[in-house]
């Protein structure tokens, strides 16, 4: 039985819970449940809190697990990325009133809180600064102005968080992060640990790609082609006009409807993008 970690509820559950039950993997029932056992798939999955993902997968007591790159860096337990899951994009970044200029080495000998103590201690010994770390479990960005720091390191997303406490992030990014798949360090994955890594990466891999298909002059087919080369190279079929042909090529979902505009600005007709639910490469 393979042993999987998922994160039980925060900003990476939902979307971890969506891959692996269109990787054909059993959903929990019940979002307080713990535990869930998938039988046919021989895998049991345990629904942990993210932070504490890392540390499972690096004691070896779980054989895989999905959690954020900033929390596994944090954890400092020896897991190695297989797989980045392509949601939970974040900076780690320092931040302060954004009514004063500020710079890394502006932090020295000041309070910094943060829920990422480790991250923030390695950094700031990487740069010889001491500061007071305030270690907090959430909501850092109030911290200020309830007087306990004088400025934060956090996870920022849209950076709604920070304008809203007019706050403004500077210096370098301690960690460019997203959702990860984590083994642990030195463990080659066995069999069905690989089984399981590869059918989450054709999940993961399907939703940054769409189908196109489209009719086309044979007379523009080069052209075409350049614009949807696939992976390897596009499929085009004959059609019953001799003059025409059928294209078919994977293309990455980001701009794919300039895509479609520029294939129908090119004279291709019956241009259709469809989603990818799962491959395998
Ligand atoms: N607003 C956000 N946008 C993108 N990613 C985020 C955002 N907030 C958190 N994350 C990512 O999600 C992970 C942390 O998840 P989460 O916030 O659920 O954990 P937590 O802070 O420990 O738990 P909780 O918020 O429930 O106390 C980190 O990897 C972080 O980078
Ligand atoms: O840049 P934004 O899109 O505004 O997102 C950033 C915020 O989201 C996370 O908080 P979360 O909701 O996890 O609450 P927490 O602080 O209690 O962890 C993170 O810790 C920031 O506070
Ligand atoms: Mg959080």
């Amino acid at each position: 039985m393979l042993r999987v970690a998922v994160p039980n509820k925060g900003a990476l559950s939902e979307s971890a819970a969506s891959i692996l039950s269109e990787a054909g993997y059993r959903r929990r029932s019940d979002s307080k449940d713990l535990t869930v056992l998938d039988n046919n798939n021989e895998v049991e999955f345990f629904f942990l809190r993210p932070k504490d993902i890392a540390i499972y997968v690096g004691s070896g007591t779980l054989d895989l697990g999905i959690t954020g790159r900033d929390l596994a860096l944090d954890s400092g337990a020896p897991v190695d990325e297989e797989l980045s899951m392509g949601f939970g994009s974040s900076t780690f970044r320092y931040a302060a009133p954004s009514d004063q200029t500020w710079t890394v080495d502006d932090l020295a000998g000041k309070r910094i809180a943060t829920s990422y103590p480790n991250l923030v201690r390695a950094d700031l010994g990487s740069r010889g600064i001491t500061a007071d770390i305030i270690r907090l479990d959430g909501a850092v960005e109030i911290s200020i102005q309830l007087g306990v720091a004088d400025a934060i390191a956090d996870v920022v997303g849209s950076g709604r968080t920070l304008r809203q406490h007019d706050l403004a992030a500077f210096g370098h990014t301690l960690c460019d992060s997203e959702a990860v798949l984590i083994s642990r360090t030195g463990v080659e994955p066995a069999k069905h640990a690989r089984q399981f890594i590869k059918r989450i990466q054709g999940v993961v891999f399907g939703q940054q790609y769409v189908m196109i298909d489209y009719d086309c002059p044979r007379t523009i087919l080069e052209q075409a082609s350049a614009l949807t080369p696939g992976l390897e190279s596009p499929t085009v079929a004959p059609m019953a006009d001799p003059e025409w042909v059928a294209v078919r090529a994977m293309v990455p979902r980001k701009n794919h409807q300039q895509l479609m505009d520029d294939l129908s600005e090119l004279g291709a007709r019956a241009i259709l993008a469809s989603d990818i639910r799962s491959c395998r490469f």
